[in-house]
């Protein structure tokens, strides 16, 4: 049986550090981080994500600036809504949700924020830092992968891992991240061939593909670290219900470790938006980074 990685509960400690370390910097240099999400249209599933981060920022008693737009809004609102926000001294984050409806390019819009205001990682001037082994901001969701992967492993080196998906959210900057730790790195996606057999050669599994429980058990390597990143949300039994891109139940029997989900890699995400949010505001005021923030919050 695998062990189950509690993102969950990583997630609470490392939000309640960040909220020690939000408090410290306004009694000693009287800054508040800010963070501003964007969320355009009316999906459900991102109105509960926009709503958790706004939450879980105020928790950790950070400013959260909330802009709900219409799903028809004119690109130049929304471009407009950005320059506003690169100008305010009180935001030091900006996130707007994606994916954006067909009339907005993403592109743009990504590109209009201002690179250390850009806590998703998504812009092409930190794409390019993480890329080049820089400092620039890294995605939320590959950074929260990484430190449970990192907690739960410790040295990586020499593991071989699959990345099963390449997007620019989470699959590409997952390869980059797992490439830094050492790892010998296979990125697969829709057009890979025999992608079982790739599965079973690695010792860390990636899933972020979006297809629920498309990675059955015996495509893992016994005692494998397997991360599921897929949020699927499906009926079952008459009843909606969240599952991963892996088969949770046949897969913990191969498995050496596994993240559930719910309750695995979603609540790390947001905890380390709320760190980008914390680091931003840093460097926006010339102050340090603050240090082992994750060694600190698990021992
Ligand atoms: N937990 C969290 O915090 C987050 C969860 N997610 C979830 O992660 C999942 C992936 O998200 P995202 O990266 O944005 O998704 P995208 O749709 O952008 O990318 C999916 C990737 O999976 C590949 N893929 C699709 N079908 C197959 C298949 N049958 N075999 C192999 N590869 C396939 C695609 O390949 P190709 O490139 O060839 O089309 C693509 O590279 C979703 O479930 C999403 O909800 C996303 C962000 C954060
Ligand atoms: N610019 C941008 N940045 C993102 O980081 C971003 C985005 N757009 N668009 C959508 C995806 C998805 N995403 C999730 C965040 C938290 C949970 C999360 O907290 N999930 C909980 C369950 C929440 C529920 O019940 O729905 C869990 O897995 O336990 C899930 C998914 C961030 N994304």
């Amino acid at each position: 049986m695998a062990t189950i990685i509690d993102g969950k509960h990583y997630a609470e400690r490392l939000r309640a550090e960040i909220g020690r370390q939000v408090v410290q910097l306004r009694e000693a240099h009287l800054v508040t981080p800010g963070l501003a999400v964007i969320l355009v249209g009316e999906d459900p599933a991102s109105q509960v994500y926009v709503r958790n981060k706004a939450r879980q920022a105020r928790e950790a008693t950070m400013a959260s600036f909330e802009y709900r737009l219409p799903h028809g809004v004119p690109q130049e609102k929304l471009l407009e809504l950005i320059e506003r926000l690169n100008a305010d001294p009180a935001v030091h984050g900006i996130l707007v949700q994606l994916p954006l409806p067909p009339q907005v390019d993403a592109e743009r819009v990504i590109n209009a924020i201002r690179p250390d205001k850009d806590i998703d990682g998504f812009h092409p001037v930190n794409v390019g830092s993480l890329a080049t082994g820089g400092d620039g901001t890294v995605p939320c969701t590959p950074l929260g992968c990484m430190m449970l992967l990192k907690h739960h492993l410790g040295d990586l080196s020499g593991l071989r891992a699959l990345v099963l998906g390449r997007s620019n959210i989470v699959g590409k900057p997952m390869a980059t991240l797992l490439l830094r730790e050492n790892c010998t790195v296979t990125i697969a996606h829709s057009k890979t061939v025999g992608l079982d057999e790739e599965c079973r050669r690695a010792d860390i599994l990636i899933a972020a593909v979006g297809r629920p429980r498309m990675v059955p058990g015996d495509w893992i390597k016994p005692g494998a670290t397997v991360i599921d990143v897929g949020i699927n949300r499906i009926e079952e039994n008459g009843k909606a219900r969240l599952v991963g891109d892996v088969d949770f139940d046949s897969a913990v029997a191969t498995a050496g470790a596994i993240t559930p989900v719910p309750g695995g890699v979603g609540p790390m995400t947001i905890a380390c938006l709320l760190l980008n949010t914390l680091e931003a505001a840093c460097r926006q005021h010339g102050l340090p980074v603050p240090a082992g923030v994750m060694e600190a919050a698990w021992g």
